[in-house]
């Protein structure tokens, strides 16, 4: 939430250099209030979990969120029961005349295809081009930011030759960004991929911006504002025991997998794993459900191109 303080303070321009909210009465005096509705695309197989954690995040900040919970519309899912699908979600077709103040799309466990050969590529392409005149804010996430940033840039994605699996300190490469307020120079991000992005073609393309980054992972935050949209392709949302939950299964099958990186003490996979992203996951989607409180219009009707900026 913003402070509201006089124009001529001091602190009104250094705190407003330094990327903390600030307003003046002016502006205080003109602020509605109304709930956010923030929608969650949801391809991850399973499908509670993830619920779980984003509800988790953008549920923790001061104000009142409404959860879309939205399918593919022809994709039929394997991994979650039918019956939670019918009772809690809706297909993409009945929620397009809809407007959204922000909508998360997530990641998927379809990387090594190409984008083509996903059953509902053709749909997630109206989806982003739908975000454009529907939605003020779109976060793309892991593989769904991946997804997004080749279809408006056409930035291809790489297969690695071992999969990016761990924790990886990521640069703060702009901390005056709304979306990186109170975050640390250096943050510790969840990875889990076997696929990338890599700097220089995201940096070739004009109005990126990489807000978070790694040498050893590549690009994590990029913003885009043109598109009104974020891309994250780590997983700050993981609980703490998730990247050992897909160790163990991938351990358990045969696949040939590493310890996932700087998670267990000592990389012992018999010791506990430690937590310690909890904090700037918070932050980092709290920023975001703040950005957007600041910057959605009070007339859901005007979501859209028009409310660009
Ligand atoms: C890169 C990122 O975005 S990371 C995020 C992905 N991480 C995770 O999903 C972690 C948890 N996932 C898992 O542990 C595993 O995926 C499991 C155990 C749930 C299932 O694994 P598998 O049996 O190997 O794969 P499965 O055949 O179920 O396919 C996985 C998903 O991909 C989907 N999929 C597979 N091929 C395609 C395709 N061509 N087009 C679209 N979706 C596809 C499947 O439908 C399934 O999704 P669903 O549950 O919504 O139906
Ligand atoms: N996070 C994923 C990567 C696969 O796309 C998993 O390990 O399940």
């Amino acid at each position: 939430m913003p402070i509201t303080l006089p124009e001529n303070l001091p602190a009104y321009s250094v705190l407003s250099r330094e990327g903390v909210m600030v307003m003046d009465d002016s502006r205080a005096a003109i602020q509605d209030i109304r709930p956010l509705t923030i929608g969650l695309l949801n391809l991850m197989p399973k499908k509670i979990q993830t619920e779980n954690q984003f509800a988790r995040l953008i549920g923790a900040t001061p104000l009142q969120i409404n959860l879309k919970l939205i399918r593919m519309t022809e994709h039929l899912t394997k991994n979650t029961a039918a019956e939670h699908m019918e009772e809690f979600y809706r297909p993409f077709q009945d929620v397009k005349d809809e407007k959204l103040d922000g909508l998360i799309i997530t990641g998927a466990p379809i990387e090594h295809l190409p984008f083509e050969e996903v059953t509902y590529w053709d749909e997630l392409c109206e989806v982003f081009e739908w975000t454009q005149t529907n939605v003020h804010s779109t976060f793309g996430v892991c593989w769904g930011g991946m997804a997004m940033i080749n279809y408006f840039h056409g930035v291809p994605k790489h297969m690695l030759d071992a999969k990016a699996f761990g924790c990886f300190r990521h640069r703060n490469l702009a901390p005056a960004s709304p979306y990186l307020r109170g975050f640390s120079d250096d943050v510790l991000i969840p990875v889990s991929r076997w696929t990338e992005m890599r700097a220089p073609e995201v940096d070739a393309v004009p109005g990126l911006t990489t807000l978070l980054g790694s040498n050893e992972v590549g690009p994590c935050l990029v913003e885009d504002p043109a598109h009104r949209a974020l891309y994250i392709f780590n997983h700050f949302e993981y609980d703490s025991g998730t990247l050992k939950e897909e160790y163990d299964r991938d351990a358990q099958s045969g696949k040939p997998i590493k310890v996932p990186v700087n998670y267990y003490p000592g990389d012992d996979p018999t010791q506990q794993p430690m937590n310690r992203w909890r904090s700037h996951a918070h932050l980092l989607y709290g920023n975001w459900i703040n950005e957007i409180y600041q910057t959605t219009p009070y007339d859901t009707a005007k979501i859209g191109a028009s409310s660009a900026g």
